[in-house]
Formats: structure tokens, C-alpha cells, sequence
């Protein structure tokens, strides 16, 4: 058929560009994404299977193809729960991640990061307030370990005992000021409160009055702008750095609420340190230093590095204060807020406590405490179980592999493998605990062993600086409270107490929500107690 122009079968493709040119490009240019986002499929998959260094570690599929699991684990708040559901799964290591794995054997914690050469990953740069690192944020280790000997002997005992009037008056002081203010005013003499506000109020109160230089008084006069403060400066860091385009324009527009209450607390604090130098200042000037008040204001004022003789400048002691802020105040609060709340469920271990208390002191006698170290094995249980249970910092500390790599549960490990380390697992580890699930105080008593094996404030080099700290508040407000009232869960609790069980067969704990620290997902409705005047 000479002349006559080849005959083409039009494709649905074809016959959409003649009615809608755009749409035929459209379509194309779909297509060719789809081919690229399965070619990127294939690649990860070949990769996770054939070629990454981990593929020999169990571990779940799409843990090993993508990271966005544990975005979406993080942005929801229970990355634990990412962490504790595979564990189950695969055992002690597992690859969480493409180009991370998980540890949750207390041996191999205690292994690993008591290597001097691990170090923490970058994502605690998000730690970092104006550019400038602090003791959490610094990776570099050597950094660290000269603002550990800067800062370390201001946790210690004996500055410590000159904090005791401060964390007495600010923590138990205030709560048993608002608690005999509501019960006076109350007609039985019973009353409901929130045991969870009111305690995270008296932390604020007492690492907010350390920090500040001046006392707060969050319960007494119910000014609650410390609390907002913290709180926003916590969610307003986790989402910065959960949502990478949020700090953005035009994203950024939404944190402006959140950035605006950071600002006034990173202001104060500057306030604070200038009108301080100047008070110490003045008393120098006469001749008066030794007067000089112990806070941790002044503390990180005065710091040195005993070795380099090194000290901080204005912005690196308004870090640490602001640091100081976020991590010793959420974290004690809420270990005692479980700690009460596992005592409500478990009313035995309540009754044990409460007599362990009445039996050594008088109603009159306020619980100081060295008392408690003394005199109350019991209830220092009570804390360290609590402490085990629901480890507050239970999520994933994100460490590096040290150079040379490193072998864990006979796996090699290359160097910079990102090594998440998985506390709540390790601390319900069945070889290490027997009935790991259940609230049992008692297998601390005459145990040093199994104090050793609670990991909640981590290991090496790079544990908790405040952990004595944390201790000095949480025993005094849990001793003191137990003496001087007697609580018990209000009566309309269908939803939790001692009989409503958990798939263990323990009783349920209320439900937990985690951005930074393990907290009550619903404190209004889980945090209520009824308490009266202790009965003798
Ligand atoms: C029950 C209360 C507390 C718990 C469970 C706790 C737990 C922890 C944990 C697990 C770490 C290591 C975090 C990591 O490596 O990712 C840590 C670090 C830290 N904590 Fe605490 N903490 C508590 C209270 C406090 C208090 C009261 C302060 C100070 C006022 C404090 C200050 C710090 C600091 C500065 C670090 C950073 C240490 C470093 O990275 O070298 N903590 N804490």
C-alpha cells in the first residue's frame, strides 16, 4: 500500500495526550518515578541482604529496607515499643534499623559501653540550645569527660548535703504544703488529688530553684510558667528533630508558639548567671565570698577541670543550666510517679512500705535522707524496682562502634555501625530477672548483685551525672508521703488496680506515651488518687 502513511494503534497513553496533552506527561513522568522508587526498592534490598555488613544479624525485613518505621515510631511516642516488640522476636541484637542494631543483654551493655572508645551518635546534636554543646550533647568523648570532671563534683554527697534544705523545702515541703492546705479544706478529710502533677511540680520547683538561684515556689502559689517552660523546650526539641523541614520556612511558622516560651526560659537563665556574678561580685567586694550560695548556678559558675584547669564560659554554664532543667526534672518525677503508681497496684508491697516507715519515725519527724539510707531498705526497693520496670529514659541510646569495630553476641560489628542500646529490654532480661513483668520490690532486699543489673542510668563513662540527685529527691518525697498520708485509689477505677491484669497476668500499668522520657499517656484520667491524713 504504497503511499499510504503507516497505521499506529494508539495506546491509552497516546489517546489521553490528544485529549489532554498534559496528562500523557503527567503520566510519564509518574511512571519514570515509579521505576526510579523501584529501582531504590531493589538496590536496599540487594544491599540489606547481600552486601550491608549486618546482614548477618536477625532482624526484620522492613527494619532492614527503610528507616521510616522508627520515624513513625518516634513521632507516635513508643519507640520502646519498637524496640521491646522485635527484641521479643529475634533475641539480645537485632538490626533496627538499615544501618543500625539493637543491644538488650545487660552484659553486653555493660560490655560495650564500658569501652572508653564509644561514643554517642550525632542525634544528640538536637541536645545542643544555642550551638554550643553541652554534657548530653557533646560526642566527643574527651569533651565529655572534661565537663564530667567540671560538673561531677557538684553531684556528689558532700555538696549535695549543703543542697538538702533546697530539695527538702522545694520537694516534699511544697507537696505537703498543697496536700494539708486541700485536706483542710476538705469535709471528710479525704480528698482526690493528681499525684502526677503534683510531684512533677515539686521536681520543677527543686531543680528549677537549684538552677535559677532563687526559689520558685511551683506549688505553693500555683505559677506554673517553670512546668510550661520545660515542657514546651522538650516537645519544641523532640519535634525539631523528629521533622527535619519543621525548623523551615514556611514550616517554621508552627513552632513559633513553642520557640517564643524556649526563648523566655534560655532568657531567664542568662538573667540569672549575669545577676549572680554580679551578687557573688558584690560580696567579694567586702570580702564576704565564703558567703557565696550552693546551687547549681553557682556550682556551674565555679566549675574547673581539676586536670586542665579548664572552666566554663557565660554560654557553656547557660547550656548546663538549661540541660539541667530538661534531664533532672521529668526523669525523677516520673520514675516516683510510677513508683507510687505500682504501689497502688500492688497493695502489698504499699502495706509493707508504709509500716517499714511508720514503724522507724514519728508522724513529727520529717524523713531526711540519710534517714532513708539507713532506715528504709524497703522502700528504696520500692524506687529501684520502679526504676527497673519502667526504666524513664527506656528508649534507645544511640551509641557508635568504636574504631576497629567490635563484637557483640559473636557478631562482628564494623566501626561506626550506629548501636542502639535498648535499657527496658535489658532490664527485663528473663536470665537476669525472674518474673521480669511483676512489680516485686523484694528482689532487691539483700541483693547487691541485682542493683548492679538496673541499667536506668546507664554505664561508662557517660552515666548519669545526676543520679544521686535524683535519689536525694525521689526517697525523701516517697518516704515523707507514705509516713504522713495514706492513699489509696479512688473508687470509681474500673480501668486499673490490682485485679485488672495485663497479658503477663501482673496488673496493668497505666498507659505510657514516650517522646524523651517514659510518661502517663493520660495523667488526668490515670493519676488520681485519693488521700487522707495518715492514720498511726
Ligand atoms: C530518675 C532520674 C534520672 C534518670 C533515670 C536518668 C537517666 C539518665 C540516663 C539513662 C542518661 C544517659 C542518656 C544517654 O546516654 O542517652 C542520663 C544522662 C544524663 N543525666 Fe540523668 N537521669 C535522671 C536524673 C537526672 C538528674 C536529676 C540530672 C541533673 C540535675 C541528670 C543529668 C544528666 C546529664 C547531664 C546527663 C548527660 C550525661 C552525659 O551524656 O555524659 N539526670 N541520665
Amino acid at each position: 500500500m504504497e503511499g499510504q502513511a503507516p497505521s499506529k494503534t494508539l495506546t491509552w497513553l497516546d489517546t489521553a495526550e490528544l485529549v489532554w496533552p498534559e496528562f500523557g506527561t503527567s503520566i510519564s513522568v509518574l511512571l519514570a518515578f515509579s521505576i526510579l522508587i523501584l529501582l531504590i526498592i531493589i538496590y536496599r534490598i540487594v544491599y540489606a541482604y547481600y552486601i550491608s555488613p549486618l546482614r548477618h544479624i536477625p532482624g526484620s525485613f522492613i527494619s532492614r529496607i527503610t528507616a521510616k518505621r522508627g520515624e513513625i515510631h518516634t513521632i507516635l511516642g513508643n519507640m520502646s515499643y519498637l524496640g521491646g516488640a522485635d527484641s521479643e522476636k529475634y533475641g539480645d541484637i537485632f538490626v533496627i534499623l538499615p544501618n543500625a542494631i539493637s543491644i538488650g543483654n545487660p552484659m553486653d551493655i555493660r560490655n560495650f559501653l564500658g569501652n572508653p572508645n564509644v561514643a554517642k551518635a550525632h542525634y544528640y546534636k538536637i541536645l545542643r540550645f544555642t550551638g554550643i554543646d553541652n554534657t548530653v550533647s557533646m560526642c566527643d568523648t574527651e569533651q565529655a569527660l572534661i565537663r564530667h570532671r567540671q560538673i561531677g563534683p557538684y553531684f556528689k554527697p558532700t555538696y549535695l548535703a549543703k543542697l538538702e534544705t533546697t530539695i527538702m523545702k522545694c520537694g516534699i515541703g511544697s507537696i505537703k504544703q498543697k496536700w494539708n492546705q486541700v485536706l483542710s479544706d476538705s469535709a471528710d478529710g479525704k480528698v482526690e488529688i493528681n499525684f502526677c502533677n503534683d510531684i512533677l511540680f515539686a521536681s520543677f520547683n527543686i531543680i528549677g530553684t537549684l538552677v535559677y538561684g532563687h526559689q520558685i515556689e511551683e506549688l505553693s502559689v500555683n505559677d506554673t510558667a517553670t512546668a510550661q517552660w520545660i515542657d514546651t523546650t522538650i516537645t519544641y526539641l523532640g519535634f525539631r528533630s523528629m521533622l527535619q523541614l519543621l525548623p523551615k520556612f514556611p514550616f517554621s511558622f508552627m513552632l513559633k508558639p513553642w520557640e517564643s516560651r524556649y526563648s523566655k526560659l534560655s532568657r531567664y537563665i542568662h538573667e540569672s548567671i549575669a545577676w549572680r556574678r554580679k551578687h557573688v561580685g558584690k560580696l567579694a567586694e567586702k570580702g564576704l565570698e565564703h558567703g557565696k550560695p550552693a546551687d547549681l548556678l553557682q556550682a556551674f559558675i565555679d566549675a574547673e577541670d581539676p586536670e586542665s584547669k579548664i572552666r566554663m564560659c557565660h554560654e557553656q554554664i547557660h547550656g548546663e543550666c538549661m540541660l539541667m532543667m530538661l534531664a533532672g526534672s521529668d526523669t525523677t518525677a516520673h520514675t516516683l510517679t510510677w513508683a507510687v503508681h505500682m504501689l497502688m497496684l500492688y497493695p502489698q508491697h504499699y502495706r509493707r512500705a508504709v509500716a517499714e516507715v511508720r514503724s522507724q519515725f514519728s508522724l513529727a519527724h520529717v524523713i531526711t535522707y540519710s534517714d532513708c539510707r539507713e532506715h528504709l531498705p524497703f522502700v528504696e526497693a520500692c524506687i529501684l524496682e520502679s526504676l527497673r520496670l519502667v526504666p524513664v529514659t527506656g528508649g534507645l541510646l544511640p551509641r557508635v562502634s568504636p574504631k576497629g569495630g567490635t563484637v557483640i553476641q559473636g557478631h562482628f560489628i564494623p566501626e561506626d555501625t550506629l548501636v542502639f542500646i535498648n535499657m527496658a529490654v535489658a532490664n527485663h532480661h528473663s536470665e537476669f530477672w525472674s518474673r521480669p513483668h511483676e512489680y516485686n520490690p523484694v528482689r532487691f532486699l539483700e541483693n547487691n548483685e541485682a542493683r548492679h543489673n538496673v541499667l536506668t542510668f546507664s554505664y561508662g563513662k557517660r552515666t548519669c551525672p545526676g543520679r544521686q540527685l535524683a535519689w536525694w529527691e525521689m526517697l525523701t518525697i516517697l518516704a515523707n508521703i507514705l509516713k504522713d498520708y495514706d492513699m489509696r485509689l479512688p473508687e470509681d477505677y474500673t480501668h486499673l488496680g490490682p485485679k485488672v491484669l495485663d497479658k503477663h497476668g501482673y496488673p496493668k500499668l497505666m498507659d505510657a506515651q514516650q517522646y524523651i522520657v517514659v510518661k502517663p499517656a493520660n495523667p488526668d484520667r490515670d493519676c488520681r488518687l485519693v488521700i487522707s491524713k495518715a492514720k498511726f
